[in-house]
């Protein structure tokens, strides 16, 4: 693997779910966090799983990126079974997950370290490719510590995208960032996506963030998880959060999930 393939845009993956269930066994009951969920994601393809807290959209991700397994049913990625966590399919979490000892350089270089065929200066020069892709040149030497919580989930963005994986699988990343720092990512992580030609799969509980990224949004149910409906969005990107035409589709996506939703004590 030469530098110039790292940089290369592998095709995006395709992901099949197949009839998966998943169930928790707890002291007391047994949860049954997904039933029955069938999903086809298109190579490229950006889509959020959107629904209320406890639904299963998080068991869901965490199935695809293959860091649990399905009680029944088989999920895919580009035809392959998924038996574990693979450099295919990188995760971002809500919380940064930094190293706190390393530097931003070092968390990014971090995923690279075990990539065969690359140079030390390959390596730095990929992570820096990166950090420039979201904005965080300036800041290749500073400690964890000393950055914002929008600056810290835009190092997460560049560790994960560093390895070149084909498939972006993002948990509520930016749920804990202020409103203006959230805009921009949403902007930035359209415009990466577009460059970088990945498939994403989001998860969150925020309609017209949903409605901002997704090219498909899935509403899922709770107890057990479903997913009921679905929404092809087509409006043209760049998409701004704030946009009337992102407003009308949230709030007629919010009208479905009500009709849906329980509350947890019922
Ligand atoms: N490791 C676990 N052990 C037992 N139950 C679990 C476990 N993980 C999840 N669950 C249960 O499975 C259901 C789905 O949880 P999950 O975290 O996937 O929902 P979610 O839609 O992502 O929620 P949130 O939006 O609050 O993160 C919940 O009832 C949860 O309590």
């Amino acid at each position: 693997m030469t530098l110039a393939d790292e940089l290369s845009n592998p095709p995006p993956a395709k992901l099949l779910v197949q009839n998966v269930s998943k169930t928790y066994q707890g002291a007391r009951q047994t949860v049954t966090a997904l039933q029955d969920i069938n999903l086809q994601v298109a190579e490229g393809e950006f889509v959020c799983l959107l629904g209320t807290s406890g639904c299963g959209k998080s068991t869901l991700l965490n199935l695809i990126a293959g860091l649990e397994q399905p009680t029944s049913g088989s999920i895919y990625a580009d035809g392959q079974p998924v038996t574990g966590p693979g450099r295919q399919r990188m995760v971002m979490f809500q919380e940064h997950a930094l190293f706190p000892w390393l530097d931003v350089m070092g968390n990014v270089l971090f995923g690279l370290k075990l990539k065969p065929g690359l140079t030390d200066s390959d390596r730095e020069e990929l992570a820096m490719y990166y950090l420039k892709l979201v904005g965080l040149e300036k800041f290749v030497h500073a400690n964890i510590h000393e950055l914002s919580g929008g600056m810290k989930q835009r190092v997460a963005l560049a560790r994960a995208l560093a390895p070149n994986p084909r498939v972006l699988l993002m948990d509520e990343p930016f749920a804990a960032l202020d409103a203006m720092t959230r805009e921009q990512l949403y902007a930035d992580l359209q415009d990466i996506q577009q460059k970088r030609c990945k498939t994403v799969v989001f998860v969150t509980h925020n309609v017209r963030e949903a409605v901002c990224l997704g090219d498909r949004v899935l509403l899922f149910s709770p107890r057990p998880g479903r997913v009921h409906s679905q929404y092809v969005v087509k409006l043209p990107r760049q998409r701004d959060i704030n946009d009337v035409a992102v407003a009308q589709i949230a709030s007629a996506i919010t009208v479905e999930l009500k009709k849906h939703s329980t509350p947890l004590n019922s």
